[in-house]
Parts: C-alpha cells; sequence; structure tokens
C-alpha cells in the first residue's frame, strides 16, 4: 500500500471532535452495555455489592476498559463487557445507564440512535425478559425528556440482540415483536462470530421476517466473506453490523492507497456487487474494528474505499466506554484521515437515517426538519 499524500481536510490534520458536535448526527450501532460513564460503573458497582471492578477510581477504570479493549482479538476485547453487564442486574441500574446513555448522545449533538443490548445477560438479579427491557425503554425516555428540555432533542430507540453463542435467539426475536409498539424497533445478534454463524439461528430471523420486523446482525467483522453471505442470503438481514469484510471481495490494485478519492479500478465480486445493488446499509465502526484486529489502522480502513465506491456506509462508536468514543470523535477520525468535508457528513448521516428501523414517514421527517437543515446551516 502507498501512503504518499494524505487528503487534506478542511478541518485541518487532526481536527477536533468538538468541530462535530454541533453537527446532527444519528448513530445505529451503539451497545448500551459498551457506553457506560466510568464513574457510574463504579457508583453501580458499589451499590449493587460488585466487587470484581478492575480499578476503584473513574480515570483509572476509563484507562483500563481502552487498554484492555485494544486487544486485536473480538474475543478478548468482548471479556471487558464483563464488568459493565455485572453492574447492570437491577431495573435501578438498567434504567439509569439507558437514561444517562440518552443524554450523553444527545449532548454529542447526536439526533436518532438506535442502541442495542442483550436482555439475556440483564437476569441474574432475577428480572424478566419483560422488566429488563421495559427498565431501559422508561430510562430512554426520561433521557430523551431531559435532552429535549435541555434543548438538546434526541430520539432513541431500540434494538434486542440475542447472543450469538447462546440458544435463546428466537425467545428474543418474539421479545423484539412484543415490545415493537414501544420504542423496540428491530432484532439483532452479537457476540464471537468465529464457530456461530448466522444460520444457527435462522429460526429467530424467520420469526422475525414472518412479522414483517426489521433485523441486524453482526457479521463480517472478526469473520469474512462466508459470515456476510450467510447474513444477507440465508438469513435475509435487513442491514450489516460491521460487514466490514466485505473489502475481501473488492479487488483493488496492488499498490492502492485506502485513503485515496477514486477507485475506479475495483472489481466487485458478487457478494460486494449484491450488497452495494440492494443498498444494504453497512454499520462501521472504525475505532471498534482497529481494537479488535479486524483492520490494522484508521488508514487502512476499508471506510473511504466503500465510501467512494457508494455502498451505504453508516459511521457509528459500536463502543463508547471501551473505545473511549464518541460520533464526534469518529467523525473526527474520518475527516483527518481522510479528507471528508460536510457534504460527506451529511451524506453519511442521511444514508444511517434512510437504514434506520423506525417507519419511512419518520424517516423521512427526521431528514427534511433536522439532518438536511442542520447540515444547510454548516456548508454555508
Ligand atoms: O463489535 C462487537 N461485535 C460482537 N459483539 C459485540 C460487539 N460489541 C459488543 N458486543 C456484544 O454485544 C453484547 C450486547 O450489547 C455485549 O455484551 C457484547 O458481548
Ligand atoms: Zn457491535
Amino acid at each position: 500500500m502507498t501512503t504518499s499524500m494524505p487528503p487534506v481536510s478542511p478541518f485541518g490534520p487532526d481536527p477536533d471532535p468538538a468541530l462535530f458536535a454541533l453537527a446532527p448526527k444519528v448513530v445505529l450501532h451503539d451497545h448500551l452495555d459498551g457506553g457506560l460513564r466510568p464513574q457510574t460503573v463504579l457508583e453501580l458497582a458499589e451499590q449493587v455489592g460488585y466487587t470484581k471492578l478492575p480499578a476503584s477510581d473513574g480515570p483509572s477504570l476509563a484507562t483500563w476498559f481502552r487498554a484492555s479493549a485494544d486487544s486485536g482479538s473480538l474475543v478478548r476485547y468482548l471479556e471487558t463487557f464483563e464488568h459493565t453487564v455485572g453492574v447492570m442486574q437491577t431495573a435501578g441500574a438498567l434504567e439509569r445507564v439507558a437514561l444517562e446513555c440518552a443524554e450523553d448522545l444527545a449532548n454529542d449533538g447526536v439526533v436518532y440512535a438506535e442502541v442495542r443490548f442483550a436482555p439475556e445477560q440483564h437476569l441474574e438479579a432475577g428480572l424478566t425478559l419483560d422488566e429488563v427491557v421495559e427498565a431501559v425503554l422508561k430510562g430512554f425516555a426520561e433521557g430523551e425528556a431531559l435532552s429535549a428540555s435541555a434543548g438538546r432533542p434526541i430520539t432513541v430507540r431500540c434494538l434486542v440482540t440475542a447472543m450469538r453463542h447462546a440458544a435463546r435467539s428466537r425467545e428474543i426475536a418474539e421479545l423484539a415483536v412484543r415490545f415493537r409498539d414501544r420504542g423496540v424497533v428491530g432484532f439483532d445478534i452479537a457476540g464471537a462470530e468465529a464457530g456461530y454463524p448466522p444460520t444457527r439461528h435462522l429460526d429467530a430471523f424467520e420469526y422475525m421476517r414472518a412479522h414483517n420486523a426489521p433485523f441486524t446482525i453482526h457479521a463480517g467483522e472478526a469473520f469474512g466473506l462466508p459470515s456476510i453471505h450467510e447474513a444477507i442470503s440465508f438469513c435475509g438481514t435487513d442491514r450489516l453490523g460491521h460487514g466490514v469484510r466485505v473489502i475481501d471481495d473488492i479487488s483493488l490494485p496492488e499498490d492502492a492507497d485506502f485513503t485515496a478519492h477514486d477507485f475506479h479500478g475495483a472489481k466487485l465480486g458478487e457478494i460486494a456487487n449484491y450488497v452495494r445493488d440492494k443498498r444494504i446499509p453497512l454499520e462501521l465502526c472504525p475505532s471498534s474494528n482497529v481494537q479488535t484486529g479486524a483492520v490494522a489502522s484508521i488508514a487502512e480502513h476499508p471506510f473511504n474505499v466503500l465510501a467512494r465506491l457508494r455502498f451505504r456506509v453508516t459511521v457509528n462508536t459500536d463502543n463508547r466506554l471501551m473505545s473511549d468514543t464518541s460520533m464526534s470523535k469518529e467523525f473526527a477520525v474520518l475527516a483527518g484521515q481522510f479528507g471528508y468535508g460536510w457534504a460527506d457528513f451529511e451524506r453519511f448521516t442521511v444514508n444511517a437515517m434512510k437504514s434506520a428501523f423506525i417507519h419511512f414517514d419518520e424517516r423521512l421527517a427526521m431528514i427534511d426538519e433536522i439532518i438536511k437543515p442542520g447540515y444547510a446551516v454548516l456548508i454555508g
């Protein structure tokens, strides 16, 4: 790979994330249990008697999460969730974490969020699946109300995730449908990818399809094209969680520079073409991918290749705590590396809003009334 002349960002080579806080942003891939405030983890641990935390003050705990997640392996990255899930076992804890999640996203300028978590991981203290979801939805609604009154309106919807190594996916799909009119807008599977192909959960996806309910699948992150193929062709996923390994089905010249402005010589294989032709949204999470070793560095992240080839790319945080990130930080990293300006970020944001699991008229209203006017001011 040549690393000749990096593209110049209109925001400078290392833009301040604060520049992007004003832009209306949409996040489709953000884990509730990956986004806690470090101080909240400490306080909840104290309240519920959780004694296994690896640090005893906020800054050290934040550093521990970031450093441990920076592991080069999805499996090791996922081990850090033991401590967040560990303190999220009561209705009060779930409600607080959800409320703070909505507030933190709104304070970062996110106007629409789909936040996911796995209800089956929050039953240790005796809550039922329904009680877990009710507590989280209550927290989101409270966070929305507080943010609106602070002049930072946000809409937060929920995706319920099933863990791919477990055997509860059909039950979780039923949970998603049961709560579909109360704030749950879709279903997902997550967890270690290698060894747990999407087709293992076919009955859950069939249930969702039978109920005309949308879902996304973590695929093409730690494992490559076969996972993406199963997710789209056998399971019929509406979006790809990550999907970044679709790059393996695109041939580029030997010396291709991933930061370039065009990729005219690119040849797409059958899967890459299908994903692009069908406008299957890619929930890309740049910083997370570097931490898990799915990609070597931001400069070598396929985001730019996929964006320039006009795949339906969206920018996401994945886990704000583990990656010490936010939507503004992800925008800043992408701007610095690939030279994007406001028009690019507007496109990625509209891509995300078009791909959301709320109804078409609601998506359109967000685009016409909030996103486009917001970027019009910035573009000037
Ligand atoms: O990037 C990821 N890939 C796969 N699984 C993930 C990722 N981030 C989080 N989780 C898993 O999803 C669960 C529910 O939120 C988390 O507990 C974590 O195990
Ligand atoms: Zn994820």
